[in-house]
C-alpha cells in the first residue's frame, strides 16, 4: 500500500512547482484567502441546465460544496454527471438562468471568464495525456518549460520539477517513461499532477470524472490514498464514479443526479451500497446481484480448449469452456489475465501466440493461426482505445460486425437493420436521442453498452468479455449480467477477465486465477467469495 509522502526539500529553485507543500501551508492558514467565511462554498450552483439537440441533460442543478469537503456525485448512466462536469469545465455553455459563484465570486459557466487561474481543476474521463509523451514533457505542457541560457529548454530542471511533483503524490514512476509504456494508475496520476500543477491556496476544487473506470480493482486504494493526500492540503473533490464501494472508502457527502436532476444529497455514512443503489435506480437494484449458475460437469464437452497458451504474460495456460458456461479469469494487473482475454480473442499477432487449441472435439492446431483466423467476438478493456468507432454512428457501430446479415440482392436492408439496431438499444437499454446520431453523443456507460450488444449480436457460440462493466452503472451491471446468463441458458460459452471482483461473483460458476501468468487456484461454485479470490489473487509467483 502506498501511502502520500510530503517531502520537505530544498526551497530554493522549486517555489514555482510546489504542488502540495505550498497548498499545504495556504490550506492551514487560509492564508490566500483570509477574508472567506469558512462556510462559503467552494461551489454554489443554482439552477444550472443544458439542453442538447434532442436532449435535456441537466434539469435546473442546484450544488453547494464546502471546503475540503470530498462529494461523490453519482447516477445511472446517461444521467448527466459528464455533462455537468463538462459545464463546469467551460465545454459546454449551459442554458440561460444558470449560476454559479467560485469561493463566493460569481462566474460564467461555460467558459472560464471570472475564475482567472483559480483553482477550479479537472481530471476528465480521458485524462487529457498525450501518451507519445513521457511525465515530464506532459507536465511541462500544463506547467510550462523551464528555460535556461538562451531560452533553450532545460531538460534537467523540468526533469527534476516532474519527479518531484510525482514524489509528491506518493508514487515512484520513471518519468521518462512514455505514458503509453504506463500502468494506468500511473497514468491516472500524471493526469492529477498536472491538474494540480500551480496551485498555491488550500481552498479549490478537484474535479475527478470516474478516474478508476479503467484501473484495476487492485489499484483502486492507490488512488484512494492520492486523493486524500489532495484533501489534506485543503482541497474540495467532487468524485464521479460507478464503483459504489470507493463512494464510502473516499466520500463525505453523495448526490445523486437522476435523469438530469439532483434527486437526493446525503451523508455518506447515512447510507450504506443497497440504499445507496436504489437511490441511482430505484428498489428493484440488488447490489449484490448473483447469477448463481450451477457448476458444469467437468465432463461436457468444451467449445474451445487451450493448452499450452503463452504470449508475453501468460504462460502455459490450459483451460477449456463449455457451452452455457461462464467462466472467469482472475488476476492482478500484470498477472497474465488482461493478456488472456486478447490471446483467446486473437486479438494478438499469431507470432505472439504459442500453444494449441481445439474447437469443440476437433483435433488440436497451433493456436496463433487457429485463434487469430477464428477472432472471436472481443468486449476489450479499453473501449475508447479499442472497440469505439468515434465516426460511426451507434447504429453502425452495432451492426459493424453482421453487415453481412442485411445483404439482399439490391443491397442492405434498411428496413432489416433498423429493425436490428431498435431491438439490440431496446435490450440494453441504451440511452441514445436518434440510432443515427454519433456515438460520441452517448454518455460512457451507454457506448459500452453498445460495444457489448456489437458482441452479442454477432450470435457467437463463445464470446470474450473483459472488465465488462467498466463505468456501467449499478443498475446497468445488472441487465447485463442477467442478459449474459440468458445468453449462456441457451448454449452460449462465455470467459470473463476482469479485476473487478464483482463482475467475477455475479456471473462465474467457475474461476481459473492467474499469477506471475500461471493458474495459481481453481474455484467454482460456492467456492467463489470476494476473500478467496483476493487470496487466491495475492498467492506469491510460482
Ligand atoms: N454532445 C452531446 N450531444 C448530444 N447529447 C449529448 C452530448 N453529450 C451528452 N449527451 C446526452 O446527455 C445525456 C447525459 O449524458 P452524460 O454523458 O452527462 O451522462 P453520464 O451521467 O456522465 O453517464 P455515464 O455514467 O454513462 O458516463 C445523455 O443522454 C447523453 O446522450
Amino acid at each position: 500500500m502506498i501511502t502520500i509522502i510530503l517531502v520537505k526539500t530544498d526551497s530554493s529553485a522549486q517555489a514555482t512547482t510546489d504542488l502540495l507543500e505550498g497548498a499545504l501551508a495556504a490550506g492551514n492558514t487560509a492564508a490566500d484567502a483570509p477574508q472567506l467565511d469558512p462556510d462559503t462554498p467552494v461551489l454554489r450552483l443554482r439552477n444550472v441546465s443544458k439542453t442538447f439537440p434532442g436532449t435535456h441533460a441537466l434539469k435546473g442543478i442546484d450544488l453547494d460544496i464546502a471546503p475540503g469537503e470530498v462529494r461523490a456525485l453519482v447516477g445511472q448512466n446517461g444521467s448527466g454527471k459528464s455533462t455537468l462536469i463538462k459545464v463546469l469545465a467551460g465545454y459546454h455553455a449551459p442554458d440561460p438562468g444558470s449560476e454559479s459563484w467560485f469561493n463566493g465570486e460569481e462566474f460564467h459557466l461555460g467558459s472560464r471568464d471570472g475564475l482567472g487561474s483559480s483553482h477550479l481543476r479537472f481530471v476528465h474521463q480521458d485524462l487529457g495525456l498525450v501518451l507519445e509523451m513521457n511525465a515530464v514533457e506532459n507536465l511541462a505542457l500544463t506547467a510550462g518549460f523551464a528555460t535556461g541560457l538562451g531560452g533553450r529548454v532545460d531538460w534537467g530542471e523540468q526533469r527534476r520539477r516532474a519527479e518531484e511533483t510525482i514524489a509528491r503524490l506518493g508514487v515512484d514512476l520513471d518519468v521518462r517513461k512514455p505514458l503509453a509504456e504506463a500502468t494506468p494508475v500511473e497514468r491516472t496520476v500524471v493526469a492529477i499532477a498536472a491538474a494540480l500543477t500551480g496551485w498555491e491556496s488550500g481552498r479549490g476544487l478537484l474535479v475527478l470524472d470516474e478516474p478508476t473506470a479503467v484501473l484495476p480493482h487492485t489499484e483502486v486504494g492507490r488512488l484512494l490514498d492520492i486523493v486524500r493526500g489532495v484533501q489534506r492540503m485543503g482541497a474540495s473533490v467532487l468524485y464521479v464514479s460507478h464503483r459504489l464501494d470507493e463512494i464510502f472508502a473516499i466520500a463525505d457527502k453523495v448526490t445523486v443526479l437522476r435523469d438530469g436532476r439532483v434527486t437526493a444529497t446525503r451523508d455518506a455514512a447515512e447510507l450504506n451500497t443497497q440504499s445507496l443503489a436504489e437511490l441511482m435506480v430505484g428498489d428493484q437494484v440488488d447490489a449484490a446481484f448473483r447469477l448463481g449458475r450451477p457448476v458444469v460437469a467437468a465432463d461436457a464437452s468444451p467449445v474451445l480448449s487451450v493448452r499450452n497458451l503463452s504470449g508475453v504474460q501468460v504462460k502455459d495456460l490450459g483451460l477449456s469452456v463449455a457451452r452455457g458456461e461462464i467462466l472467469g479469469i482472475a488476476g492482478f494487473a500484470g498477472s497474465g489475465a488482461d493478456e488472456a482475454a486478447y490471446l483467446l480473442a486473437g486479438a494478438r499477432p499469431a507470432g505472439e501466440i504459442q500453444g494449441e487449441i481445439r474447437r469443440g472435439d476437433g483435433s488440436w492446431e497451433p493456436a496463433g493461426a487457429a485463434l487469430t483466423r477464428q477472432r472471436l467476438p472481443l468486449v476489450p478493456a479499453d473501449r475508447a482505445g479499442e472497440a469505439v468507432v468515434a465516426d460511426f454512428s451507434v447504429a453502425d457501430n452495432l451492426t459493424v460486425r453482421v453487415l453481412d446479415r442485411f445483404r439482399t440482392l439490391l443491397g442492405l436492408s434498411a428496413r432489416r437493420e433498423n429493425a436490428f439496431v431498435e431491438e439490440w438499444i431496446k435490450r440494453l437499454e441504451i440511452k441514445v436521442s436518434a440510432p443515427d446520431a454519433s456515438i460520441m453523443s452517448l454518455s460512457g456507460g451507454n457506448q459500452q453498452k453498445v460495444i457489448m450488444g456489437r458482441c452479442l449480436a454477432s450470435d457467437p457460440s463463445l464470446v470474450i468479455l473483459a472488465e465488462p462493466t467498466a463505468g456501467v452503472d449499478v443498475g446497468t451491471r445488472q441487465a447485463i449480467y442477467e442478459l449474459i446468463g440468458q445468453l449462456a441458458d441457451d448454449g452460449l460459452a462465455v470467459i470473463v477477465t476482469s479485476t473487478d471482483t464483482t463482475d467475477l461473483l455475479a456471473l462465474c460458476s467457475r474461476v481459473v486465477v492467474l499469477n506471475g501468468g500461471h493458474v495459481v487456484a481453481e474455484l467454482a461454485g460456492e467456492q467463489i467469495t470476494d476473500q478467496a479470490l483476493l487470496a487466491a489473487m495475492e498467492a506469491g509467483d510460482r
